[in-house]
């Protein structure tokens, strides 16, 4: 019998691990019998997923945090959930509905809850509680030890889940609705990745049917990055979530060329879309000639005029370029089809259908309307000025067209070298001509690093479901960084997107915040400063440079490496003398050397006219590549940023 109020805790946290382990048990044992093979792999497959998620985790406990509400009802807020035999809860899922007040409870709005406990945890026991009793007036505010040390733990290796510590503000996004979009602005080290990926959890514990048929996907910047998040949705039993990069996306085509910063701006301009729309669309051609249609002994003509019609209706239909070509011969039939009528026949659908599919019909509207490649289609547009020309029209300046157009193109489109921007021009062809699938939710992080052209592809991946956009107008990378949220998500397709601010900085002590966040006015002026909420001041120390001379010391910092971000830099991180540094100075999540990157880079940005970062890379390339390549801000602007650090 478990005598102190911690033992009965431990009581009942073993007899959740009991629990647990029979209901896995249980699903491991469950035959698959299924009347076809096709049921069968589908039922295996969710079993295999099932029997996944109840797997224990020795090392966390099953539950973080315990209410007890007004209704004299007693939840153990955990994990995942876990019932005993008679199906009665021993553990709820942090996701279900009455777990919400265990985040969001206060003194003054109590939501119901009575008592609120939070449980310390060590090597996957209790070693402590700390209990708030919500109603009890007596009683006075205090900061959670638990919590606060949770907080201040170190941040090294894999990204962890934060079920146990999300924030009131966090919370609400996390749990906003399934069809509600959201922009998540936010400085360095506030939350963005951990909320945009518990937000994915919810949404799939919320709304799983749905939206495990028509998929949710996470999109970061790079391999490094997406290996640094991918422990956390399988910890909190999500393994059918998908991570990609923006690259892999559109990677239908290996890239072999690497485009200049100016070019691959150009690339990522949304005038490239108006550019494409025109080029696809002008290839359905005005009919000179009448339709002629033989059948039976009669000729049926359809007259050029008529037919022009019926194009410019197709056209004005706004569907895709293929499936509007696919209604033609079916118009133009049914053109026949008034004409026979006129003449005193009386035709049927199956003599519509019989002229829809005669080759004097579909030839002519092939003629019309033909079948386009996507590949082939840039690969004439890249290499031919006069079809470019046509193209661009009063889109692009000449010196643009000219900058579009390869030097040396390849014969063929097989032949071509595609460049990372050509691959999502590729993508915008191939939704010109047959609409992208939608997926029910996509959470896209580091989302201000995206070019128009990247967005819109984001977001026609989208189009039926919504939307999570992660980033910070603040820590823009690449030259075509936006600049207001509004614009991004403008090409995004989701201006009814909520912009939500998260402001409270859980990586970088405050001295840094403070220091760094002097930067703001000048890089994003629109942008409030952060605030820590680690205890621990960190150490920041001021080190005199002369100007132009920052990256270097930065380079030297880390080992040549760049800064260590996971994500923000390819391989940067990689190299053994940058992994000697990061392992030195506390791991690639350390937050001191991470901000003093972010400073360094944001010196770098706001010393540099437009294009708004002298470095471009692309996620394939190293930073030390591209540092090759970057140019110097000037020591004027450079002293003048200076200053305001100083200050
Ligand atoms: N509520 C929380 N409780 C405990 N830790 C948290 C909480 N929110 C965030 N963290 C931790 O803070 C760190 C930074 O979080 P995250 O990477 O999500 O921030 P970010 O805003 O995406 O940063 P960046 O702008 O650099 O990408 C992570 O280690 C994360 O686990």
């Amino acid at each position: 019998m478990p005598e102190t109020e911690l033992e009965h805790e431990r009581a009942h946290l073993k007899a959740a691990r009991t629990a647990l382990t029979r209901m896995r048990e249980r699903t491991e044992a469950l035959d698959v019998a299924a009347a076809d093979p096709i049921a069968a792999a589908y039922l295996a497959r969710t079993l295999y997923y099932r029997a996944q998620a109840l797997r224990d985790d020795p090392g966390t406990a099953l539950f973080f945090g315990r209410l007890d509400t007004d209704g004299g009802e007693r939840w153990y807020v955990g994990r995942r959930h876990v019932g005993d035999e008679h199906g009665d809860p021993l553990v709820i899922d942090w996701r279900a509905e009455v777990s919400g007040a265990f985040y969001r409870a206060t003194r003054t709005e109590p939501m119901g809850v009575v008592l609120r406990r939070r449980f310390g945890i060590a090597g996957g026991e209790i070693t402590a509680y700390e209990d708030e009793h919500l109603t009890d007036t007596g009683e006075s505010e205090t900061k959670s030890a638990i919590l606060a040390a949770e907080i201040e733990r170190p941040r090294v290796g894999p990204m962890r889940d934060i079920v146990a510590t999300i924030q009131p503000e966090q919370d609400l996004i996390v749990r906003a609705g399934a069809d509600t979009s959201v922009c998540v602005q936010g400085a360095p080290g506030t939350g963005k990745t951990a909320v945009g990926l518990h937000r994915a959890a919810w949404l799939l514990y919320a709304h799983r049917d749905r939206l495990s048929r028509q998929g949710v996907l996470v999109v970061g910047p790079n391999r490094a990055f997406l290996d640094h998040i991918g422990a956390v949705l399988p910890a909190l039993g999500e393994v059918r979530v998908g991570h990609t990069t923006v690259s892999d996306m559109f990677a239908t085509r290996p890239v072999k060329a690497t485009d200049t910063p100016a070019v691959a701006t150009l690339k990522g301009d949304p005038r490239m879309a108006e550019m494409l729309r025109r080029f696809v669309w002008s290839h359905v051609v005005a009919p000179t000639e009448p339709l002629v249609a033989p059948r039976g002994s009669r000729k049926w003509r359809v007259p050029a005029y008529e037919v022009g019609d019926l194009v410019d209706e197709l056209r004005g239909r706004g569907a895709r370029y293929h499936a509007a070509r696919e209604m033609l011969p079916h118009r133009l039939a049914h053109a026949v089809l008034v004409q026979m009528e006129r003449a005193g026949d009386s035709p049927d659908d199956r003599v519509q259908d019989a002229v829809a599919r005669s080759s004097a019909v579909k030839t002519y509207a092939a003629a019309l309307w033909p079948v386009l490649d996507p590949a082939k289609l840039l690969h004439r547009l890249l290499s031919d000025s006069d079809t470019l020309a046509a193209a661009a029209g009063d889109l692009l300046s000449p010196d643009e067209q000219a900058a579009l157009l390869w030097e040396r193109p390849a014969k063929t489109s097989g032949s071509a070298k595609w460049s990372v921007a050509d691959l999502v021009l590729l993508d915008e062809l191939r939704d010109l001509l047959d609409r992208t699938p939608s997926l029910g939710h996509v959470i896209v992080d580091e989302a201000q690093d995206l070019s128009p052209m990247q967005l819109r592809a984001v977001g026609r991946r989208c189009t039926t479901g919504s939307v999570t956009v992660l980033g910070d107008i603040a820590q823009g990378t690449t030259p075509w960084a936006t600049g207001s949220w509004n614009e991004a998500l403008r090409h995004l397709g989701k201006t009814d997107a909520h912009i939500e601010v998260l402001d409270r900085g859980f990586r970088v002590p405050a001295s840094v915040i403070r220091y760094a966040a002097r930067l703001l006015p000048r890089i994003a002026p629109g942008l409030g400063a952060p605030q820590s909420v680690r205890d621990n001041p960190g150490r920041l120390d001021v080190h005199a440079v002369t100007a132009g001379e920052e990256l270097d010391r930065l380079f030297f910092f880390w080992g040549g490496g760049g800064p260590p971000r996971p994500g923000r830099s390819g391989s940067s991180c990689r190299t053994p003398a940058s992994q000697r540094r990061l392992r030195r100075w506390g791991g690639p999540d350390s937050s001191t050397g991470y901000w003093a990157s972010i400073t360094a880079m944001s010196i770098t940005r706001s010393t540099s006219s437009r294009p708004r970062s002298p470095r471009v890379w692309s996620s394939t390339e190293s930073w030390s590549s591209n540092r090759r390549r970057s140019s110097r801000p000037s020591p004027t602007s450079a002293r003048a940023c200076a200053a305001c650090m100083s200050r």
